[in-house]
């Protein structure tokens, strides 16, 4: 069955912890630690989003020894984009020169180089059309998907303490090793909002950077962001749950699902969004018959909240209103009783095994990753993966869900199995690697690599990845590069 052989993380060496940044800005480290997570990661002098790509992607090829003919499609799932025109193939041109550099044979010329943009999302959308591709014209080939993502948020804003820079590659072949995708039992969802989170070109009115490269700083309102995670999420767990129903009969229960499957991973802008997003979709299919209400009315009789009203609120046709947005009104939780009932059921073992249990893998490690968008999703699978081989459990055959979200809004289910020959695969998942040895930031050189004053801040030494050279200044009359980079691939044998 199709779906995923192998996963390769890279992560930029500069580290912020968040410890630290909440000493810098007065913030209460107790809360931060329990909602954001411990730390995340910045883009440091001479990177981009295109050479985290292509790190991950040479690691994946170099850690999983894929032969370069067999890839049909080399995918990109991004919302960092730097150029507007290219995209997969600027790092496919890279993994070439690494290829000749190891004196081995290029990626094919007959290699589709598509790149896929919806917020978070991307990834997922890539590594659906990848299962498409290997089922039809790309049979018997390889594909992979590489999710890579800067995430960065202005400084004093809600989302400062969620940045992030990584990227993620996907092995997705036609007998996974991994995990097996089960394509026709996913659920999507898609519904337009227009102001959760966008990046309008329109905002670009920020000052040049000595480094050449754009700041990618996103307009969004953060509540309003986390209710429309909620209503997507929900929303593309019913779309996979009708198909689960049609496929098990009329008397299997929807709501059964979060018993029966074993493990959950789902886009992650900070720690505690996915609990919230996964409790609620439990929450709103309870609501969603006779024998569910009546559990949603215990616990409201517990919480002392108006069960009346909850299920009003999780029965709403639409939380949101049509295609306007009233500021203050629609932009605050749009859920507000349910995050009453969630705070009191946070201290029941319905948590402990609705969150503890089915969220619990590879979780833990992921508070050291911050928000990746894209590749937020694959990161944690691989941090799963990893865990379970460390631990040493068994985990063949279990069922788990990928939900992933992208705001703006889509979102969707994606049921896996994990596969039989799962644990060799695994352990050469590179996390421990990726996470390596990190450089803490100050905060004067945080500040510095947030406004691109690169040249304030130490170059690490790299080995064996690709780095942006120069970037072009010419604009004719004879020759144009103006704005273009120019990568180099640093051997495994050099150093600095
Ligand atoms: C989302 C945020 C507004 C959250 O900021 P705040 O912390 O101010 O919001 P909040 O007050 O609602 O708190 C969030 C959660 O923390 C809990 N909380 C708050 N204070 C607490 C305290 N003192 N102790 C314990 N918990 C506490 C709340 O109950 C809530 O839980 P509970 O959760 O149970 O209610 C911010 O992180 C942000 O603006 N982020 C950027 C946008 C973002 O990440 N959007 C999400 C996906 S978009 C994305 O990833 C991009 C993309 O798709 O491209």
């Amino acid at each position: 069955m199709s779906g995923i052989s192998g996963l390769s993380l890279y992560l930029p060496q500069y580290r912020v912890r968040l410890e630290d940044w909440s000493e810098w800005n007065d913030e209460p480290w107790g809360r931060v630690q329990g909602v954001v997570g411990r730390s995340f990661r910045m883009r440091g002098p001479g990177q981009s989003v295109y050479t985290l790509a292509a790190n991950a992607v040479w690691r994946l090829i170099r850690d999983y020894d894929i032969d370069p003919a067999r890839v049909g499609m080399l995918a990109l799932g991004t919302e960092s984009s730097s150029d507007n025109s290219a995209g997969a193939i600027i790092i496919k041109g890279m993994i070439n020169d690494a290829l000749l550099a190891h004196g081995r044979p290029e990626l094919a010329r007959d290699c589709e180089v598509p790149e896929f943009k919806h917020a978070c999302l991307g990834g997922v959308y890539g590594l659906k059309a990848a299962l498409r591709y290997l089922s039809a014209d790309g049979a018997g080939r390889l594909a992979i998907v590489v999710c890579a993502d800067i995430a960065e948020y202005a400084i004093g804003s809600s989302g400062e303490p969620t940045q992030g820079a990584g990227a993620v590659a996907m092995l997705v072949d036609g007998d996974a090793k991994l995990l097996e995708v089960d394509l026709a039992g996913s659920g999507s969802d898609s519904e337009y909002r227009m102001v959760d989170f966008r990046k309008p070109f329109a905002r670009f009115h920020q000052p040049p950077r000595d480094d050449g490269q754009m700041q990618d700083l996103p307009v969004f309102n953060g509540r309003y962001s986390t209710s429309c995670y909620i209503d997507a999420t929900h929303h593309a767990m019913e779309a996979m749950l009708t198909k689960r129903v049609a496929r098990r009969g009329d008397g299997y229960r929807p709501v059964d699902y979060f018993d029966e499957v074993d493990a959950v991973f789902m886009h992650r802008p900070y720690h505690r969004m996915p609990a919230t997003g996964w409790v609620m979709a439990y929450l709103f299919e309870l609501a969603a018959d006779d024998a569910g209400r009546e559990q949603l009315r215990t616990y409201c009789a517990d919480a002392g909240i108006d069960a009346g009203a909850l299920l009003a609120e999780l029965t709403a046709p639409s939380p949101f209103r049509g295609h306007g947005v009233t500021v203050g009104e629609d932009t605050e939780d749009v859920f507000p009783l349910a995050k009453v009932l969630r705070q009191y059921l946070r201290k029941t073992p319905l948590w402990a095994s609705l969150v503890g249990e089915k969220l619990g893998l590879g979780s833990e490690a992921m508070r050291d990753l911050g928000n990746l968008y894209t590749a937020a999703l694959p990161a944690w699978i691989a941090s799963g993966l990893r865990q379970a081989v460390d631990d040493k459990l068994e985990i063949a055959g279990q069922e788990w869900l990928a939900l992933g979200y992208g705001s703006g809004d889509a979102a969707e289910a994606l049921p896996m199995r994990v596969g039989a020959g799962w644990r060799d695969a695994a352990a050469r998942i590179n996390f421990a690697e990726a996470l390596g040895t990190p450089t803490d930031l100050s905060e004067a050189e945080y500040l510095a690599l947030h406004e691109g004053r690169t040249a304030q801040v130490q170059a690490a030494p790299v080995h064996d990845e690709f780095v942006v050279d120069h970037v072009g200044t010419l604009d004719g009359p004879d020759f144009h590069d103006l704005g273009i980079e120019y990568y180099r691939f640093v051997g495994p044998a050099a150093r600095g």
